[in-house]
């Protein structure tokens, strides 16, 4: 029992002895440590050339570059005399800051055309065009019509837009291969782009092409440089700066910015990218996720070559730009001015899914909301900001002013002036509220130490226990409802006992499953509906009852300071074959062990009255109701109360559980 308890898939891996020690260490540790190569390339302070300083210049307000425990990052630099002690709390007691709550301050303001901006959803037609047509007068280039006509394609996945446009001023753009500035000839031919070799990606990278952007690509035609046309009706007041064409000393920033501030093609911020053996290390879960977005960037990468805009650069480079808009883009939603000049915004923090950098470039686009304009963005130095689950700034996309801006985190209420910032105090947003470590991980290639959005992982099998558990609840709940109909008759339906069960079973397998309703059956589906209500309807009130005994439990176990136990996978499904079936809600049963999560959980024999329930991901939840013999309720989840409940209690309690009927 102990070697099977002790037994991992990792231990045929890794062997028994460095399994043992693997496992010991903390989940986050163990992801952590094969990030060693994740961001290497940036632990060294940039020098930067003048075009750089200068943009750093007037974009960091109130912040400088510097090295801090989570690496490179952007600190608190207030550009006057510290803040005073007098702001935040102190001010609530008088009238005039009650009044007059101080402002977040403005820490970075990015021009949005010093970065990359995309409309990946909501706004005027022409916004797009408008925001090329700005871009290429501040970059002083011309984008080639077939990327152009990739990037105004705002129904396209914003990740494979933002690559192609990365990678294009960032890479090819310089060389004067493909782009051209605006100022020169407007031809412009692709032949012997540039590309620089890096570190190969993973492996199996090069299927087939997909048709769907080389068949655009076609009637797009050759790469003639893309002159945004004259735009009639601006749909935006214009922006208050006034756009001034990029000196010809300034070269292009955002390929400056690239070479000198963003981790160089040959390394990795991401998991993208993470090498073979590497990626054998991490949990099943993360190696999950991982495939499923390396599988999406290799059909966007099949993209851009079948449409002529990998440029000839190597696959490593390819990876490189995914790595980036993964780990270092930004997803805003931005309300458009008001048409009399009044400019308002709304920032990112109000719709938490928004809230982060990267990928929202990964999500489909046609998930957004349709209004206001949804924005996903490449912002230089505003990417330096590293993630914190307790941020101190935050961020907003501003179309008015046509800037992007990171301030501080205001205090939530509006008579609280916000927290003040200590000179010195590294800035951080946050990614996203509800990133857990796997997500973390593989999109920006770290983890956070006892991060609240983790879940032990579920496998296939307790998903599939889960739902057979839930099965059974409902169909106890119906047979509850059934009996009442039978000794109650004036409150159901009419008809035989037997008619009465079974519209009553009926749509509790109709709410589970609505295939079997079938048409044209004789079963009045009104009145079973009903019936099935009414039991849930109780299932609803036995549940508040338990989480209100699950919350008291859980704290107990928690100021006790009980461990978590986790089981092998083998293990696991020992115990769910030979008991899960015998888990029922509603049911006396003498003792079960109870299946939470990856952990696994049993009971100590003295269990009458129990409810389970449980969604696929989120740990199962026993409870013990009303028992008539226990003094009180015990409620764990994912938890082993105590020492006392070792498999052999298991065994000797499974003599006493009645076999599944
Ligand atoms: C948007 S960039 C932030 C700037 C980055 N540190 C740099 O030097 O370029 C995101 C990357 O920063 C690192 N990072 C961000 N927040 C972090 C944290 N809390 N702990 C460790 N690394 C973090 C991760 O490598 C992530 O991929």
């Amino acid at each position: 029992m102990q070697l099977l308890r002790n037994y991992d898939y990792r231990t045929r891996i890794l062997g028994r002895k460095s399994a043992r020690r693997w496992n010991a260490q903390p989940r986050h540790e163990r992801v952590g440590r094969m990030l060693d190569v994740c961001n290497a390339g940036a632990q060294q302070a940039p020098s930067l050339p003048a075009a750089l300083e200068e943009s750093r210049g007037e974009c960091l307000l109130q912040a400088r570059i510097g090295f801090g425990e989570r690496g490179r990052g952007l600190f608190f630099a207030p550009f006057d005399a510290p803040p005073s002690k007098d702001c935040g709390f102190q001010g609530i007691f008088t009238t005039e800051t009650f009044n007059q709550p101080q402002e977040p301050a403005v820490l970075l303001s990015v021009r949005l055309s010093c970065g990359l901006t995309l409309v990946t959803n909501g706004g005027p037609v022409n916004l797009q065009q408008e925001l090329l047509h700005e871009w290429q007068v501040y970059q002083g280039l011309a984008l080639p019509s077939r990327l152009a006509a990739l990037l105004e394609a705002t129904e396209r996945p914003p990740a494979l837009r933002l690559a192609a446009w990365l990678l294009w001023a960032s890479q090819v753009a310089p060389s004067g291969v493909a782009g051209v500035r605006a100022d020169e000839s407007r031809s412009g031919d692709r032949n012997g782009a540039s590309g620089k070799e890096g570190e190969c990606g993973p492996n199996g990278i090069g299927e087939a092409p997909s048709a769907r952007l080389g068949d655009n690509a076609t009637s797009i035609g050759d790469d003639a440089p893309y002159l945004t046309p004259p735009l009639q009706q601006p749909s935006l007041q214009p922006p208050s700066q006034s756009l001034v064409p990029v000196p010809p000393s300034r070269p292009y920033l955002l390929s400056e910015y690239a070479q000198h501030i963003m981790p160089p093609p040959n390394t990795a911020a991401s998991l993208l990218r993470l090498a073979d053996d590497q990626e054998r290390r991490l949990p099943e879960d993360a190696r999950a996720a991982l495939r499923g977005v390396r599988m999406q960037v290799k059909t966007y990468i099949s993209e851009l070559r079948h449409a002529g805009l990998d440029w000839g650069l190597s696959e490593a480079t390819l990876w490189w730009a995914f790595d980036m808009v993964s780990s270092r883009s930004f997803a805003a939603t931005a309300a458009l001015p008001l048409p009399h000049g009044t400019i308002e915004s709304i920032s990112a923090i109000s719709s938490p899914r928004s809230n982060r950098t990267g990928n929202p470039s990964f999500a489909d686009a046609s998930d957004a909301p349709s209004t206001p304009v949804m924005l996903a963005l490449c912002v230089p130095w505003a990417c330096l900001l590293n993630h914190d689950p307790s941020p101190n700034a935050t961020f907003k996309a501003d179309l008015g002013q046509r800037t992007f801006q990171v301030m501080q985190r205001s205090s939530g209420f509006s008579f609280l002036a916000p927290k003040p910032l200590v000179p010195g105090e590294e800035l951080c947003i946050s990614y996203g509220e509800d990133l857990d470590n796997v997500q973390l991980a593989v999109k920006y290639g770290f983890c956070t130490k006892g991060n609240a959005n983790d879940r032990l992982p579920m496998p296939p099998e307790l998903v599939l226990a889960a739902r057979g558990l839930r099965q059974q609840m409902l169909f106890s709940a119906a047979e509850h409802v059934a009996d009442d109909l039978t000794k109650n008759p004036a409150d159901g339906a009419e008809g035989s006992l037997q008619q009465q069960r079974s519209r009553v079973f009926a749509a509790m397998a109709s709410l589970l499953d609505p295939i079997v309703i079938q048409k044209g059956s004789s079963m009045s589906i009104d009145g079973a509906f009903q019936a099935a209500g009414r039991g849930l309807l109780r299932i609803w009130r036995t549940r508040n009852g338990v989480i209100t005994a699950r919350r008291k439990a859980l704290s107990m176990v928690e100021r006790r300071g009980l461990k978590r136990r986790r089981m092998s996978a083998r293990r696991v499904r020992m115990l769910s074959a030979r008991f899960g079936s015998c888990v029922n809600g509603g049911h006396s049963l003498g003792a079960h062990p109870v299946l939470c999560s990856a952990a696994c959980v049993w009971f100590p024999p003295c269990c009458s009255r129990s409810i389970i329930w449980g969604r696929p991901g989120f740990p199962l939840s026993f409870c013990r109701l009303r028992s008539p013999k226990a003094s009180r309720t015990r409620v764990a989840t994912g938890l082993l109360p105590s020492q006392r409940a070792r498999p052999m209690k298991i065994l000797q309690a499974r003599s006493t559980i009645p076999s599944p009927s």
